[in-house]
């Protein structure tokens, strides 16, 4: 008998630089759509998942000339509604669809079968006992540095410092001994009545609403739209717990691991149980043991960052975007999308509710509520009576901190107060280490990255200099590399440890906490610093964004911005924008108890529009003067944006390649494009940047334009050309 023609299947494989692949499909098996199969490729092996043919491109090989898949791997196929978003992402980021999808199968681990990982401990045994006896320095290092964890050895040796040789010589000796971990064992479960609060009358009405959506399984977008401390996550949490007695899963995304922690507890209190989380720190068991959880629906619900949007959920039932404004949900480096309009782009292929919550929504989202699109569910005022704080401005110019220093009379005077009363501060800057720039007093030398076009930030700390933007980091030296004289660097401008110091000489009996992604390195370290804010173990907290949203201590009465200016210099599109949603997540931190809270924003241009709105409250005003600016500016929601950025190791091809595209830029009516010019940071990485701007109004293709206007072109093989559409992003 000859094989049907249903025996043809078409594959996305895992390399970005082909296209899609006819294979057949031996008899003995069977094989679905979003099946993932090992296919054959020359003499290797690689990884495909199974399309609908119909959907991709032909791949005209004959008949005769496939080759069969050899085997399909024992997990769940990828569900259609994830197949439509990988497909959807590729076409609207213009990403490869391998890209996308391998997005979606982000644990090797999980793919693998098998019921059991091994992973590796120290074992107990004092080296002495050993036949050797004595420890090599590496050895000494592993003992030291590996307490209380448990790995694979490829982890364990990120840990310790050392190579996997190493410790896989001290599995040989004893000193290591491996653990075998059953990698599905159970997550605890939720339960949706454990502890389910009484809701003021405005949030019970918000709740009804969410919990009817998700009881409805239709495709719904919410915007929850309500002032901090309004209790949005009590609010939502009845949704969850809709969604968990239907039985299907939740996905809640939140912008940073540090907050996790904070949500993983109030997770626990409300349903009895943590939640499952996802994010990139995770162990690979870990990551293995979620995966699968929830490909065959045991998770209820995930926590994550914005990679948790492409697992693949057997029945998701609802999606939380919780500090939906936030632009770290923004992916700037491989596949570049925006998390949160994926996220609505998920819950429309899966037909369920998807909510945006935040005091201080995007433009972009309050104009889809505007325009009817999203359902906006307004909490106004916050829970339990508190009342929102007052703002006063500290006009700079007038109240001027003592020299050398940052702080004005008025803000010192606030922090004196609070402390005497037994109530804490929080003084913001969004800039991390002492000093944002280095020079020598001598001969005027400015510590410059080498791989970069940015500044080196002292962190002294650390005793470091280092660069924001690649990593790179020298110790900070004592004589100036340039002219050799000694003691001569001078730090100019404050960043947050500078602030610090400042606090700890103003208020030398206080117990500051540093708060910034320096210092909470981990999930261990952010619960330590909630716990000792919450036992009042910290009279002022002086950090960066980190600080901003999601903290709730009720004796936090004072805040001070210690330069709202900053965000404003050197202004995107989103520059005010941006600064209005950091100054009032950063205020809302204030009086969030019974004791009302004030809030002190320093700046030199109080009558910029953004300081005007912020210090009289008038959120409405604010937006709808940025509204009607970016309609004049044909900027997002109105228009749109695109970035093409071309880089090279090799300045003159990078502008040579930059030149090639724009010289062939198309002529179309509803299309502006700007240069190509050098990128602001023209070196990143150690790579010359250049970029061309696409400004199109809402109505034209601009996946299209831009996607016919490249195909063409062929560049250097050092040449990266990145699209980058709806960029947050314009260095
Ligand atoms: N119905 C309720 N019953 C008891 N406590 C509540 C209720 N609603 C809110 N709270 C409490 O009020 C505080 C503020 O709530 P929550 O942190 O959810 O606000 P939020 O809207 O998320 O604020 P932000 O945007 O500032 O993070 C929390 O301590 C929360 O536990
Ligand atoms: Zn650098």
């Amino acid at each position: 008998m000859t094989q049907p023609s249903s025996a043809r299947i078409r594959c996305v494989v895992f390399n970005a630089a082909l296209g899609p692949l006819d294979y057949k499909v031996p008899a003995h098996l069977d094989v679905q759509p979003g099946h993932v199969v090992i296919c054959p490729l020359g003499p290797r092996q690689i990884l495909g998942v199974v399309w609908e043919a119909d959907r991709l491109p032909e791949a005209d090989v004959p008949e005769a000339k496939l080759r069969p898949i050899l085997g399909v791997l024992p997990v769940p196929p990828l569900g259609a509604p994830l197949r439509r978003l990988i497909e959807w992402c590729a076409d609207y980021y213009l990403a490869p669809l391998a890209s996308v999808a391998r997005m979606a199968l982000s644990s090797t681990a999980a793919l693998q079968g098998g019921s059991t990982v091994t992973e590796y401990r120290l074992s107990g045994r004092a080296p002495e006992s050993l036949p050797k006896g004595r420890l090599t320095p590496q050895r000494a290092q592993a003992m030291d540095l590996l307490i209380d964890q448990q790995a694979t050895i490829r982890e364990l040796a990120e840990i310790a410092e050392v190579s996997q040789a190493v410790l896989r010589g001290m599995v040989t000796a004893g000193l290591l001994e491996a653990v075998t971990v059953d990698a599905d064992r159970a997550y605890p479960r939720a339960d949706p009545h454990h502890a389910q609060p009484a809701l003021s009358d405005a949030q019970g009405a918000v709740a009804a609403r969410l919990v009817a959506a998700v009881k409805a399984r239709a495709f719904q977008p919410f915007l929850l739209d309500g002032v901090t401390g309004s209790g949005k996550t009590e609010t939502y949490s009845e949704a969850i717990a809709a969604a968990l007695e239907e039985g299907r899963q939740v996905l809640v995304l939140l912008p940073e691991i540090a907050l996790t922690q904070s949500f993983l507890s109030r997770f626990e209190q409300r349903f009895g149980s943590p939640p499952v989380s996802w994010h990139s720190a995770l162990k690979s068991s870990e990551r293995r043991r979620a995966w699968r959880a929830v490909a065959q629906g045991r998770a209820q619900v995930v926590v994550g960052a914005r990679s948790a949007l492409f697992l693949p959920f057997a029945n998701l039932g609802l999606i939380v975007v919780d500090e939906a404004h936030e632009i770290s949900f923004k992916q700037d480096d491989g596949v570049r999308y925006n998390a949160r309009d994926v996220a609505v782009m998920r819950a429309r292929f899966e037909g369920v509710p998807v909510v945006l919550a935040s005091a201080t929504p995007a433009l972009e989202s309050l104009q889809m509520a505007a325009s009817g699109r999203y359902e906006r569910l307004v909490l106004p005022s916050r829970f339990g009576g508190a009342q929102l704080p007052t703002i006063r401005i500290v006009d700079l110019r007038e109240d001027v901190p003592e020299r050398g220093r940052w702080l004005a009379p008025s803000l010192v005077e606030g922090l004196h107060e609070r402390l005497g009363r037994g109530e804490q501060s929080l003084l913001f800057l969004n800039r991390r280490g002492f000093a944002p720039l280095t020079l020598c007093r001598t001969c005027g030398h400015r510590f410059q990255c080498p791989n970069c076009s940015a500044w080196l930030v002292e962190h002294r700390l650390s005793h470091r200099l280092a660069c924001h933007h690649c990593g790179h980091e020298v110790p900070t030296p004592n004589t100036c590399p340039e002219c050799g004289e000694p003691d001569c660097l001078v730090a100019c401008g404050p960043g947050v440890e500078r602030i610090a110091d400042e606090v700890a000489q103003i208020l030398p009996e206080a117990r500051v906490a540093l708060v910034t992604s320096d210092t909470l390195t981990s999930a261990a370290k952010a619960a330590q610093f909630v716990e000792q804010a919450e036992n009042k173990a910290i009279d002022v907290i002086v950090g960066t964004q980190l600080v901003t949203k999601g903290f709730h201590f009720p004796d936090l009465t004072l805040v001070g911005v210690v330069d709202a200016d900053m965000g404003l210099e050197g202004g995107d599109l989103r520059a005010a924008e941006r600064t209005y949603q950091q100054v009032a997540q950063v205020a809302g931190r204030a009086g969030r108890g019974e004791k009302p809270g004030e809030v002190l924003i320093q700046t030199r241009h109080p009558e910029a529009p953004v300081i005007a709105a912020l210090a009289s409250g008038d959120r409405d005003a604010f937006y709808e003067a940025e509204t009607e600016a970016r309609r004049e500016a044909h900027a997002p929601p109105f228009g749109r944006w695109a970035a093409i950025i071309v880089s090279s190791e090799d300045e003159a091809e990078a502008r040579d390649a930059a030149r090639a595209i724009g010289g062939c830029a198309p002529r179309l009516p509803d299309v502006m494009i700007l240069g190509p010019a050098p990128a602001p940071l023209s070196l990143l990485r150690g790579r010359y940047r250049y970029r061309l701007l696409i400004n199109a109004r809402r109505t034209s293709e601009v996946q299209k334009v831009i996607r016919g206007w490249l195909a063409p072109l062929r560049f250097p093989q050092g040449v990266r050309v990145a699209v980058d559409i709806d960029p947050y992003s314009f260095v």
